[in-house]
């Protein structure tokens, strides 16, 4: 059995940040992440004027209710989304003249609907550029509150920015919400919000958020379950056994449910309030999978399905076209390159069994493309990247983490 140690999650860690700035209060965040992703909503914040103390194994964040300290303040989101998305949402609440701008690769990724939501919330909020990209410039005086329809059919992180929002208006925010993508991932923004003190509602498609604002608290970050699912689907292809501890029946996080289409394939999965362990079996069925909860964990399965005994279809994953990069193309571009049949359509993925050819992957920047693939690669010599480094975004040690996992089998 390998017990791996994941680093903690990037959803919960940026979200934490968020709502440690905008509390009451001293916060402490226990295990956050630290890679490209949180440091630079760290940054981000440091920037507004914020207090964020980075220890080892704690950042110490001192709360702001009233808004950003700065009265102007030029903030660069680097390539996370959450902080291009919930940072310039935050700063709204507040006092002053900002601006926000993000990575080429941040730039070309939608945030239109979040922007329009916001300013029909009366936010003085431009796109200096492109309409509904960074970067942008917010005058920001304070958000009443108010009725919203929102359309979250591309991101859910459009409603994850509102919603945190909320607590910070005048009159508190109801949203109702046209669609919704990643699911789950709004299900953890709600339970965060109450731990830190706010009493978000929810019924069906309706979400009310009273203007309480935010208690600090000292807040212990799950580990990873994006990150967890490479190491899953490497016990399920290579017939070890793995435990990630701490990430369990209790997870926070949508994408644990990656290991339920493990067993459905043939992986033995047992999932505990200690933590989940997956042991492959030398079973690797062909299936299909509805995966618009848990879209992240896409190309880790598209990377596994080569070895599986039939098709593997996913469907739903739209919104994976617009994550660091077209993510159904990325994934069926190096399937190619790799020698497997694949056929894709605008929100589906289908991939025939085939033994892999070594092949030069193309990771397009995004770090899910380089994990994935090096899952493929315990089975396939020669398998490198383009652009290894891209890891950094979530995961940086994955390289040295990944060969150490290899090389205790
Ligand atoms: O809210 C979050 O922390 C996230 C939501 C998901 O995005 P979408 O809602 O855009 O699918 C997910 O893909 C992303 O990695 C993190
Ligand atoms: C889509 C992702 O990131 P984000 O949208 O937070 O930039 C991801 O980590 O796979």
């Amino acid at each position: 059995m390998t017990v791996i140690d994941i680093p903690g999650s990037k959803s919960v860690t940026a979200r934490a940040l968020f709502l440690a700035a905008a509390a009451e209060g001293t916060t402490t965040l226990v295990r956050p992440l630290v890679s490209d992703d949180t440091e630079g909503f760290a940054e981000g914040l440091t920037a507004l004027g914020y207090e964020v103390e980075r220890g080892p194994g704690a950042w110490r964040v001192q709360g702001r209710p009233a808004g950003p300290a700065a009265s102007t303040a030029d903030v660069h989101c680097r390539d996370g989304a959450t902080t291009a998305r919930f940072l310039p949402t935050l700063a709204a609440a507040g006092h002053g003249d900002f601006r926000f701008d993000a990575s080429a690769q941040m730039r070309r990724r939608p945030l239109g609907p979040l922007t329009a939501a916001l300013r029909a919330l009366g936010v003085d909020l431009r796109h200096e550029e492109a309409k509904g990209h960074h970067p942008l410039r917010i005058a920001a005086s304070g958000v009443k509150g108010g009725r919203l329809t929102l359309d979250a059919g591309q991101s859910s992180q459009y409603l994850t920015a509102l919603l945190m929002l909320g607590p910070l208006t005048a009159e508190g925010l109801t949203i109702t919400v046209t669609d919704l993508v990643s699911e789950p991932y709004v299900e953890i923004t709600l339970a965060m919000m109450r731990s830190f003190g706010a009493q978000p509602t929810r019924e069906n498609d309706v979400f009310t958020v009273p203007p309480t604002g935010y208690r600090a608290t000292t807040y212990a970050i799950e580990p990873d379950a994006s990150t967890a699912s490479y190491f899953f689907a490497a016990a399920a292809l290579t017939g070890r056994e793995v435990t990630v501890p701490g990430l369990g029946t209790g997870a926070l996080q949508g994408d644990l449910a990656f290991v339920d289409v493990l067993g459905r394939m043939g992986a033995d999965v047992a999932v505990t309030a200690a933590g989940t362990t997956v042991r492959g079996t030398g079973r690797l069925h062909g299936l299909t999978v509805n995966m618009r909860d848990i879209s992240d964990t896409m190309p880790t399965l598209a990377a596994l399905a080569p070895f599986a005994d039939g098709p593997v279809r996913i469907e739903d994953v739209a919104n994976t076209r617009v994550k660091e990069c077209d993510r159904l193309e990325a994934c069926a571009q190096n399937l190619r390159r790799l020698g497997i049949p694949v056929t894709t359509g605008h929100d589906w993925i289908e991939i025939r069994p085939a033994t892999p050819r070594p092949a030069e992957i193309a990771t397009h920047g995004d770090h899910r493309i380089v994990m994935s693939f090096a899952v493929t690669g315990l089975r396939t010599p020669g398998i490198g990247f383009d652009d290894p480094g891209c890891v950094r975004k979530t995961f940086p040690a994955f390289h040295q983490v990944f060969q150490d996992f290899r090389a205790t089998a």
